[in-house]
């Protein structure tokens, strides 16, 4: 038992979208392998679909189903951002505000007492509510220190003097970054963002997401983030600064992909890439939440088609037939595959046919690739993924298509010769060099394990003074 023998309750609250449904549940089962009590909250589909308990811990690990109240033009049964077009998705804020007081009931009632609860920047009611009662309060940022910092301290996400109210104001670096760096979105990577839907409306998510932000990480006890110092130590050393508060890495929380272990999908999938030699495929995947448009998917798909190289394209968030140009999947048929479901992304990043990533940037894709020593072809869409691409270019792991600036547009030749660079030209030998080297940070499960050590001594030091 780490931390003393003490076993903890510690309560998982994550956002309701994928992407930070995931990580909370590797980080609830690093910590019930060393012992403590989880209880897991969240909404019955969610749970479902990205919550697979391991059978040896779930005496440890309590998942508790939440209800989302219905909302006024949320689709019935939107649980995640994937359910509904990314200008509704500030709807499942307001839904998930609604969840208070199920959520302060729980916290009052449970038995044992929880020690700690782990939120995410949505639930910005939630350390009023715990430290209330008497309940230590841990920040889970899934983001990279590069994107928190951009963001700025509590008070200047909270002060109307910093306030970013347009897309532009995004596309400055901020004054309290005290070194050189290209941290800022570009334009249309902001826009998206602030998209409204086809009758103009941006729906409202009661509270701006810099309040919660800045309420989440003020009403914290400690942050905890979701990657390795060693990447990215100035940005680390900035939000230290920033937030004058315990700053706790976890790394990347590397854990077994038990899904598809054998399922005739992944055995499907894994004889395809076993055809082809190892280091020669593009790897292409957007995540949960970017959506391409028509003219983007055929653009990316002629590129993909003009490069020639072999090609594994994940294509499964909206996807319609008519996105891909006629005869695509007969003139690329003997090296790309299009798979419209759900994929075994880890797996398929771990096979060693895979030569490279082209991603959206998504911090869980990103890591993931990066545990397997994977380059990256950035392809950022929203969120926090332009940051995302600014650091990882700037560490050198990988390089972004270019892009107009202010409608986000691309060529299929930006994207061929982008992938051509990356993963075969002389010039990208560095760059493939220092991608397969992160696979020593961001794969070292003894490293990710001995970070979850010392957050654990820090909750139980805190719950024994
Ligand atoms: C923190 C935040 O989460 C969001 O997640 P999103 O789903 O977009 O992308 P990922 O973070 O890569 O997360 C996606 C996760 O789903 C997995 N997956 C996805 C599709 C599939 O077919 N199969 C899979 O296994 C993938 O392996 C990864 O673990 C936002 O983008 C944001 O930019 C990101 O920083």
């Amino acid at each position: 038992m780490e931390g003393g023998g003490k076993v903890l309750h510690i309560v998982m609250f994550p956002w309701l979208a994928i992407g930070h449904l995931r990580p909370f549940l590797r980080l609830s089962i690093c910590l019930a392998q060393k012992g403590h009590r989880i209880s897991f909250i969240s909404t019955p589909r969610n749970l479902h679909r990205a919550v697979k308990v391991p059978q040896d811990l779930s005496h440890l690990i309590n998942v508790i189903a939440f209800p989302l109240p219905e909302v006024e033009h949320l689709p019935p049964h939107a649980e995640s951002s994937m359910d509904v077009p990314h200008v509704k998705q500030q709807l499942l804020k307001v839904a998930f505000d609604l969840l208070r007081p199920l959520v302060s009931d729980f916290l009052d009632n449970v038995r044992p007492k929880p020690d700690w609860i782990v939120y995410d920047y949505a639930s910005h009611w939630l350390p009023k509510l715990a430290e209330e009662m008497g309940i230590s309060r841990a920040f889970f940022s899934l983001f990279t220190a590069a994107f928190m910092a951009f963001l700025g301290s509590p008070s200047a996400l909270m002060d109307q003097k910093y306030s970013r109210s347009t897309a532009a104001d995004f596309t400055i670096v901020p004054e309290w970054i005290p070194f050189p760096s290209d941290m800022a979105f570009r334009l249309h990577e902001m826009s998206k963002n602030m998209e409204k839907d086809a009758d103009g409306n941006e729906y409202d998510s009661g509270t701006s997401d810099s309040i919660r932000f800045g309420l989440s990480i003020d009403g914290s006890e400690i942050v905890i983030f979701r990657s390795c110092v060693e990447f990215e130590p100035e940005w680390f050393d900035l939000v230290r600064q920033l937030y004058q508060k315990p700053v706790i890495p976890v790394g990347i929380l590397p854990v077994e992909d038990e899904e598809h272990d054998n399922n005739e999908e992944w055995l499907k999938i894994k004889q395809w890439l076993d055809a082809q030699k190892d280091d020669s495929l593009v790897y292409v995947a957007l995540g949960t939440e970017a959506a391409l448009s028509q003219t983007e998917a055929q653009e990316l798909a002629l590129g993909l088609e003009q490069c020639g190289l072999p090609f594994f394209w994940v294509l499964n968030r909206n996807y319609l037939p008519e996105m891909l140009p006629d005869g695509f999947q007969d003139r690329v048929a003997n090296r790309g595959m299009v798979y419209t479901e759900w994929a075994p992304q880890i797996k398929i990043l771990s096979h060693p046919a895979v030569g490279a990533f082209l991603t959206h940037c998504g911090w869980n894709s990103a890591t993931e690739a990066l545990g397997f020593g994977r380059v990256l072809i950035l392809f950022p869409v929203m969120n926090d993924q332009g940051l995302n691409a600014r650091l990882l270019q700037e560490k050198k792991v990988g390089v972004e298509i270019p892009r107009n600036e202010k409608d986000g547009s691309f060529t299929r030749d930006s994207v061929s010769e982008t992938v051509r660079l990356v993963l075969v030209s002389e010039e990208g030998r560095k760059v493939r060099e220092n991608a397969r080297k992160m696979k020593e940070l961001f794969g070292d499960k003894s490293r990710s394990s001995s970070y979850v050590d010392s957050l654990v001594q820090h909750m139980v030091q805190t719950r024994t003074r």
